[in-house]
């Protein structure tokens, strides 16, 4: 399947979720089927969870090093998310995009919408649901780490996230995780096609013509 390109602009895929729903496992599935989509590595204040490691799943820092990035504008994006810090680093987007390279953002809604905001053409958004409240709950007890206090915590967060699923291009509802899959993987290929991401459409499009 066409993967990075030169030829073509690369897309922001933004993915969000009430914690637990499976953005981050969708997310990792893409990438095991795309190995050339590159995830956007975070820094959060928060801990590791059993078998996260620093530099892969996040850049895990300290708050006075997430405010001296804050202060170095390393941000694309930043936000308080159940009581810890998160935010999306700026360097290297620009770059990864012109490349042709594909970059995934794991991030809540309000990583979305600043996301959005200062880059509207390149961003694909996809809401990902759970098919139920108790599934959902499930999920996060079931997860590696997890406490019913944390369970708890994420749970009583799930509503202010759900309530914002209208911003978004695209709504999956995760059930089966592989048909959930499946229907991420079309949203990709389907965005990859479009016009504006199509840099040498322009040329041949010229070139067509005057050979007319
Ligand atoms: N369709 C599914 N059916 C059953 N379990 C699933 C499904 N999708 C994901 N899970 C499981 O649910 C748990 C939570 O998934 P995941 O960590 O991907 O959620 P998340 O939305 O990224 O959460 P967070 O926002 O907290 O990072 C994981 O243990 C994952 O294996
Ligand atoms: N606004 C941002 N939200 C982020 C970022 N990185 C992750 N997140 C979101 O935080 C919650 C909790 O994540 P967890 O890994 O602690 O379960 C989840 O909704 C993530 O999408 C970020 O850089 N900016």
């Amino acid at each position: 399947m066409s993967s990075k390109a030169s030829n073509r602009r690369g897309l922001m895929l933004v993915i969000s979720s009430p914690s637990g729903a499976g953005k981050t496992t969708l997310s990792r599935m893409l990438m095991e089927r795309y190995p050339e989509i590159v995830l956007s590595v975070s820094a959060t204040t928060r801990d590791p969870r059993p078998g996260e490691e620093d530099g892969v799943h996040y850049h895990f820092v300290d708050h006075a090093k997430f405010e001296s990035m804050i202060g170095k504008r390393a941000f694309l994006e930043w936000a308080k998310v159940f009581d810890h810090f998160y935010g999306t680093p700026r360097d290297q987007v620009e770059e990864q995009l012109a490349a042709g390279q594909d970059v995934i953002f794991d991030v809540d809604w309000q990583g979305a919408d600043a996301i959005h905001d200062q880059m509207p053409n390149d961003v694909v958004s996809v809401f990902v649901l759970p098919p139920s409240i108790e599934a959902l709950r499930s999920r996060l007890e079931q997860r590696p780490g997890s406490t019913p206090e944390k369970t708890a915590h994420r749970m009583a967060g799930a509503q202010n996230e759900i309530r914002h699923w209208r911003r978004y291009d695209y709504v999956i509802v995760n059930t089966d995780v592989e048909q959930a899959f499946d229907e991420l993987e079309r949203i990709l290929l389907t965005e990859r096609q479009k016009r504006l991401r199509q840099l040498d459409l322009e040329p041949l499009v010229q070139q067509l013509l005057d050979d007319c």
